[in-house]
């Protein structure tokens, strides 16, 4: 909320939801060794909450039920992003999302910030690299709908008519470093996905077309932190489950079902002690 000549005014809320790597196909590399990938992103209704007030200098508090994984020092992400666009702001983060989870919470809360600082300020907007220089993934977390995402982040496609997709999130408590998983993988040349994305009528199509796609980077995973197997395998067991996979660079797996319900049910017989599950409409 600002004033019409653009003066920062009041404070201001935003969601930064859960983004889902439906697919991840790592196509190549470059010469500076970050590698290019071919993703459908979607995200979940579900996500970290942040209070944004202009203030005089940078603060940072941090909250909620994972606020323990987060640094809360000027490497966080937040920090970052609003430093990145000279803005001194009072950041309230209220942290509900796993961090090192494939479900990109920092990315997302990066990204929250930029969005918040335009609507905060109307006389600025987006930086020219969205973010990019933010980590890879605050691009697509910009946009925060679904989007084919390709070369290391940059390139985002919205999709549009993504049929209802209501999913389980599990992340078993095991943080997976992204650059590890990255550096692990045994092939990097692995085919994208087809050049033009069909459209699906419903939830179930999807998961079939969903079943001939991949994530390049689940095997390594696996090997790194063996209970993300299990994870999958859980999922893939509940009722319902129409596809069951490994989102990002792990550990955080999800399942599909064709309606909230079969989701719900599906989160309830998941529970188990030190896993976090959520179930989530994804769009
Ligand atoms: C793998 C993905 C898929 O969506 O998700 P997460 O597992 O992080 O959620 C992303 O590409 C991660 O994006 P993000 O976590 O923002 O990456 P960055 O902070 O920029 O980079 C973290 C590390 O991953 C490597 N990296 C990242 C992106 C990319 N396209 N190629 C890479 O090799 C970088 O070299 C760096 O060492
Ligand atoms: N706001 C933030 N939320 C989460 N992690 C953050 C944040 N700021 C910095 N980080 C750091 O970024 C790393 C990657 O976190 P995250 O983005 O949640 O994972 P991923 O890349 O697997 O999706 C964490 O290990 C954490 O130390």
């Amino acid at each position: 909320m600002a004033t019409d000549d653009g003066v920062p005014k009041g404070r201001h809320e935003e969601l930064a939801p859960a983004k889902i790597n439906l697919t991840l196909h790592v196509t190549g590399q470059r010469a500076d060794g970050y590698h290019l990938l071919d993703s459908l992103v979607v995200f979940a209704d579900l996500g970290d909450r942040l209070t944004l007030t202009p203030a005089d200098a940078p603060a940072l508090h941090v909250a909620g039920p994972m606020a323990q994984a987060v640094p809360t020092g000027p490497e966080n992400l937040v920090l970052r992003a609003a430093a990145s666009m000279g803005v001194a702001l009072d950041i309230r983060l209220d942290k509900h999302l796993p961090a090192a989870a494939g479900i990109g919470g920092g990315s997302a809360d990066a990204a929250a910030v930029l969005r918040g600082i335009v609507a905060l300020r109307p006389d600025m907007g987006l930086p020219t690299d969205q973010g990019l220089s933010l980590g890879a993934d605050v691009p697509v977390c910009l946009r925060a709908r679904a989007a084919r995402m390709r070369g290391i982040g940059e390139q985002v496609d919205p999709v549009e008519d993504l049929p209802p997709l209501h999913a389980v999130l599990v992340n078993p408590g095991v943080a997976v470093s992204t650059a590890t998983i990255f550096r692990s993988l045994a092939r990097k040349d692995n085919p994208p996905m087809p050049a033009v994305l069909p459209v699906w009528g419903d939830a179930a199509t999807l998961a079939g077309w969903l079943a001939g796609q991949r994530n390049d980077m689940q095997a390594a995973a696996i090997a790194a932190a063996p209970v993300v197997g299990q994870v999958i395998a859980a999922i893939a067991a509940t009722d319902g489950c129409l596809l069951a996979r490994m989102s990002g660079s792990g550990a955080t797996c999800f399942g599909l079902y064709a309606d909230a319900q079969a989701a719900g049910l599906a989160a309830t017989s998941l529970a188990r002690p030190g896993w976090w599950v959520r179930a989530v409409r994804l769009r």
